[in-house]
C-alpha cells in the first residue's frame, strides 16, 4: 500500500517534555510508588494503575528510557505503522506501540537506526522486536514482550497518536514513560508533575534510611513495623 505523508499527523511538541527531564532519574519503581502515594494523599482510595503488564520487559539489560509517549495502533505481524511513527513522532518522544502481543521482530537495528537519527528515544512495544544485541551496541532503549526472528509485512498504516491500550494501560500521546530493569511505567500527563514532587520526597527520605541503616537501625525499626510485639 502507498501511503502519503500527508496522512501522517503533525508533529507536535508536548508539555511533558520538561516533566520527563524532571524525571530526573527516578526509577520506575519509585514512581509507582510516588502516584500511589499521591493519590492516597489526595483523597484516592485504590489509586489508578500506572505500570505496564510485567511481561513486556527491557530488550537488552540497563536499557532504560524516559520522555513523552507517541502512541502507535499497529497491526500484528506488520510494522507499516511503527514506519510512519518514525517521520510523524517529535524528536524527544518515546514511541509506544501496541501490535497485539505478536511473536514477530516488529523492530530491530535498521530502525533504531532511523529512531536515533530522528532523535527518538526508545520504544516500548506490545509485540516482539529483532536485533536486540545489535540495539544495545546502538543504545537504543527497547522494552518488549520478547524477541523474535520473524519478520513483518508493510501493508496495514494503523493510527499515529490517539489513544491507545498498552500492556493493560490507556496511553496518550504526552504521558510521561519511565521504563528500566523492572518494568515500564507510564503517568498521565496531567498528573506527572505533582508524581514526581512526592518522587523527589521520597527519594529524599530513602537518603535518609539508608544512613540510618547503614548506621545498623534494622528495616523493622526504619519502618515503624514491629510483628506481634516481637521488638
Ligand atoms: O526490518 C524490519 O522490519 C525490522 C528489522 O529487522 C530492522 O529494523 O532491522
Ligand atoms: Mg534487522
Amino acid at each position: 500500500m502507498s501511503t502519503s505523508t500527508s496522512a501522517i499527523p503533525e508533529a507536535t511538541t508536548t508539555s511533558t517534555a520538561t516533566s520527563a527531564d524532571a524525571a530526573r532519574g527516578h526509577s520506575a519503581a519509585t514512581l509507582w510508588e510516588a502516584a500511589a502515594t499521591q493519590w492516597r494523599t489526595t483523597g484516592g482510595d485504590i489509586p489508578p494503575e500506572v505500570a505496564m503488564d510485567a511481561g513486556i520487559t527491557a530488550a537488552w539489560p540497563g536499557a532504560r528510557v524516559a520522555g513523552p509517549a507517541y502512541t502507535v495502533q499497529g497491526a500484528g505481524g506488520d510494522n507499516l505503522a511503527l514506519h510512519l511513527a518514525l517521520v510523524a513522532a517529535p524528536a524527544g518522544s518515546v514511541l509506544v506501540a501496541e501490535l497485539g502481543g505478536a511473536d514477530n521482530g516488529h523492530w530491530g537495528e535498521v530502525m533504531a537506526v532511523a529512531a536515533q537519527a530522528h532523535n527518538l528515544l526508545g520504544l516500548v512495544i506490545d509485540g516482539g522486536v529483532r536485533d536486540r544485541a545489535e540495539q544495545a551496541a546502538l543504545g537504543f532503549p527497547v522494552f518488549s514482550r520478547g524477541g523474535s526472528v520473524r519478520g513483518t509485512r508493510k501493508d496495514v498504516p494503523g493510527h499515529l497518536a490517539g489513544p491507545v491500550r498498552v500492556g493493560g494501560l490507556l496511553i496518550r500521546t504526552g504521558d510521561l514513560v519511565v521504563a528500566d530493569a523492572d518494568g515500564v511505567v507510564v503517568l498521565p500527563a496531567e498528573r506527572v508533575d505533582a508524581v514526581l514532587h512526592t518522587a523527589d520526597e521520597r527519594a529524599t527520605k530513602e537518603q535518609d534510611i539508608f544512613t540510618q541503616l547503614k548506621a545498623g537501625a534494622t528495616t523493622l525499626q526504619v519502618y515503624g513495623l514491629n510483628p506481634r510485639g516481637a521488638l
